[in-house]
């Protein structure tokens, strides 16, 4: 399958910057794109699904290019953050409008087959207001994959979702990675670690790290320290500390931290995922300043 060619994208707000320049090339399987409010995820991702114009720059899939959006969209799927369809309406006649919409023919056949693929086949008679959250965000994956489309994009896939829903609907987009691009935008670094193999860090508008997971969270290498203390050490020094989680042991504190610096008595430790995105961060903000 072929790759998706992003080069030099652009995209102004009036004065507003709000992508600076983004070149990525993204292959088939699970993608991540994350950042902290503001960054520019959405804008990427409303321009990769044709909502809104680039500025500047280019979009590539194979022989297809994104300046002429009515070819693209039938490679689409898209599922946007606040999705939802009219509550009266049931499962299966909803998908089958949507169906109809995106012009696919063999209809019923192609809402079975993705009622299957996110397990809702139980729920198919159901009115979409009687369903649970995460009920409702897979029926918003089965109408983004309605059509086969080759690359879905999937906007903050788990908010609002209970634990259980989310680790299914993590599955779910790792299913998907298997014959098509999936792109998974979020600031939940948990999303990312355990759906996708590869993922960008976007930043005010810039890509400032991409690579796989193991790769970005390498950013951290040699920063990432854990130590103890005890109550009394732990009120009295915490705030000195870059601390990325902590928890009690008896009478004892345990701090995970970010430093440059080996603090006393330290364990260097083997950075994650949000360990390398949150020391990104750290680096990013103090370069601003
Ligand atoms: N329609 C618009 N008009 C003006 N500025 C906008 C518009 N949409 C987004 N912006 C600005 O562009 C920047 C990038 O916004 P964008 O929504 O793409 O970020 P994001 O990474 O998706 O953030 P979030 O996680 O909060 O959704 C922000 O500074 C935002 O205020």
């Amino acid at each position: 399958m072929s790759l998706l060619q992003i080069h030099g994208l652009e995209k102004s707000y009036g004065k507003h910057r709000a992508l600076k320049g983004i070149d990525l090339e993204i292959e088939p399987g699970t993608f991540g794109l994350l950042g902290p409010n503001g960054a520019g995820k959405t804008t990427l991702m409303r321009i990769l699904t044709t909502l809104i114009p680039a500025s500047k720059g280019r979009i590539r899939f194979g022989n297809k290019d994104w300046s002429n959006p009515e070819n693209i969209r039938p490679l689409i799927g898209y599922l946007p953050q606040k999705f939802s369809l009219y509550q009266q309406i049931r499962v299966h006649q909803a998908l089958l409008h949507i169906a109809t919409l995106k012009g696919v023919r063999d209809k019923e056949r192609q809402v079975r087959s993705v009622l299957e693929k996110v397990n809702l086949m139980d729920q198919k008679n159901k009115k979409i207001g009687e369903l649970s959250g995460g009920m409702v965000r897979r029926l918003g994956i089965a109408q983004a994959i309605i059509g086969d489309p080759k690359i879905i994009v999937v906007d903050e896939p788990t908010a609002g979702l209970d634990p259980e829903e989310r680790i299914r609907f993590r599955k779910l987009l790792r299913n998907l990675g298997k014959d098509s691009i999936v792109i998974i935008s979020t600031h939940i670094v948990e999303d990312i670690e355990s759906t996708c193999h590869k993922t960008a860090v976007l930043y005010q508008g810039n890509v400032i790290a991409n690579g796989t997971i193991d790769e970005i969270a390498a950013k951290a290498k040699g920063k990432v320290w854990e130590f103890s203390l005890s109550q009394e050490e732990f009120y009295r020094s915490a705030e000195e500390w870059e601390v990325i989680s902590s928890h009690k042991t008896d009478q004892m504190y345990q701090l995970r931290v970010l430093s440059d610096e080996e603090p006393p008595n330290a364990r260097e430790c083997t950075p994650t995922l949000e360990d390398g995105y949150l020391y990104l961060m750290k680096s990013e903000r103090r370069n601003d300043r």
